[in-house]
């Protein structure tokens, strides 16, 4: 840790370096690029077509054509990667998750046409069953209880189809114990040793996630909540138990998730780790600027950046974010 060393005033005037934008500009100890950026979009079935979440003002459901000229349009801008979310069509939802390691499923076909299209681009994709789960939940339900290790089976299985579509990055999301040295060694063993996992390490069972839900249609499926897999909010140390174990079973980058509400767990794993380390700014943050901002109860852009530096600030080596392409334009100038 630096311990600067500070002469008594007047000698030291913390306003000398404030004084200019050439000088606060010097003084700055953190940036956010282009490259830090992971821009998250939802995948619907169909042809040309988009629909808005109301709830994510700015945000639309894509067809998979048009989820490529997004992947492009990302690109072009330099954002690295792109995340994929399905919307499930409800009729596919079953108790046993079958869907979610077909091989032409919604996500796996988004990944093959942007990876054909835009090869360059990174494509992440989103391990946990929710998206194909009649309850609505990341794991499979047994009477009632999400069953771990069946779950974790099928995790790997999902992983599996996903890498072999193409996916660079896998995001398993799912919060089940146990899940991220299983796919690591079925990737190893499958020849997928290249295709990284950036685990959903630290996350939390958050009322954030809320406008997702609705973005892949989950919120009515859901039975129940995701508190017996996800973490409790009040907790800190056990956020640092998580990512170690995750790194100590393969993971290749970490996530602490929501984002904003937890930048103390931000700075801890980076400390800790110095793994890689990114945050999400969830559907609910995003959804909150979007609101006050429309409101006009806060300027909208200058809360978008100063919530995306506070990432930095902390820590994070990046952010996803549904402000990607509207932040990589504001940076390009
Ligand atoms: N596996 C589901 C998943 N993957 C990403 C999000 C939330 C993302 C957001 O709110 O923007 C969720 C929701 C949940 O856990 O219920």
């Amino acid at each position: 840790m630096p311990n600067p060393i500070t002469a008594p005033f007047p000698a030291t005037r913390m306003r000398r370096l404030k004084r200019s934008a050439a000088l606060r500009g010097l003084a700055q100890e953190n940036v956010l690029t282009v490259q830090d950026l992971i821009w998250p979009v939802f995948v619907m079935d169909g042809e040309d077509a988009q629909t808005p979440v109301p709830s994510m003002p700015g945000v639309a459901r894509l067809t998979v054509d048009h989820v490529v000229e997004a992947a492009r349009e990302a690109h072009d801008l330099g954002i690295p990667a792109i995340c994929l979310f399905p919307y499930t069509d409800p009729k596919l939802k079953t108790q046993g998750c079958e869907e979610a390691w077909s091989r032409d499923n919604l996500s796996n076909r988004a990944t093959r046409a942007i990876k054909a299209a835009v090869p360059d681009i990174a494509v992440m994709t989103d391990v946990a069953l929710d998206p194909y789960n009649i309850n609505g939940h990341d794991g499979i339900v047994r009477d009632g209880v999400i069953v771990n290790d069946e779950s974790v089976e099928a995790l790997v299985k999902m992983a599996l189809a996903q890498a072999e579509a193409g996916a660079d990055i896998l995001g398993p999301s799912d919060m089940m114990d146990g899940r991220i040295g299983a796919m690591r060694t079925a990737l190893e063993a499958a020849g997928h040793q290249d295709v990284a996992i950036l685990s959903y390490a630290a996350k939390y069972a958050s009322a954030f996630y809320g406008p997702f839900r609705d973005a892949v249609g989950a919120s009515g499926a859901l039975v129940g909540d995701k508190k017996t897999y996800q973490m409790n909010p009040a907790n800190s140390d056990e956020a640092l138990r998580l990512v170690g174990r995750d790194l100590a079973e393969g993971a290749d980058m970490v996530m602490v998730k929501p984002g904003l509400p937890y930048l103390d767990i931000c700075r801890r794993v980076k400390d800790q780790f110095g793994a890689p380390t990114y945050a999400y700014q969830v559907s609910g943050e995003y959804a909150m600027i979007m609101g006050a901002g429309a409101q006009g109860w806060i300027n909208e852009e200058q809360v978008m950046m100063e919530s995306l530096i506070a990432f930095k600030r902390a820590g994070c080596d990046g952010i996803l974010t549904y402000f990607a392409p509207r932040v990589a334009r504001l940076l390009r100038g």
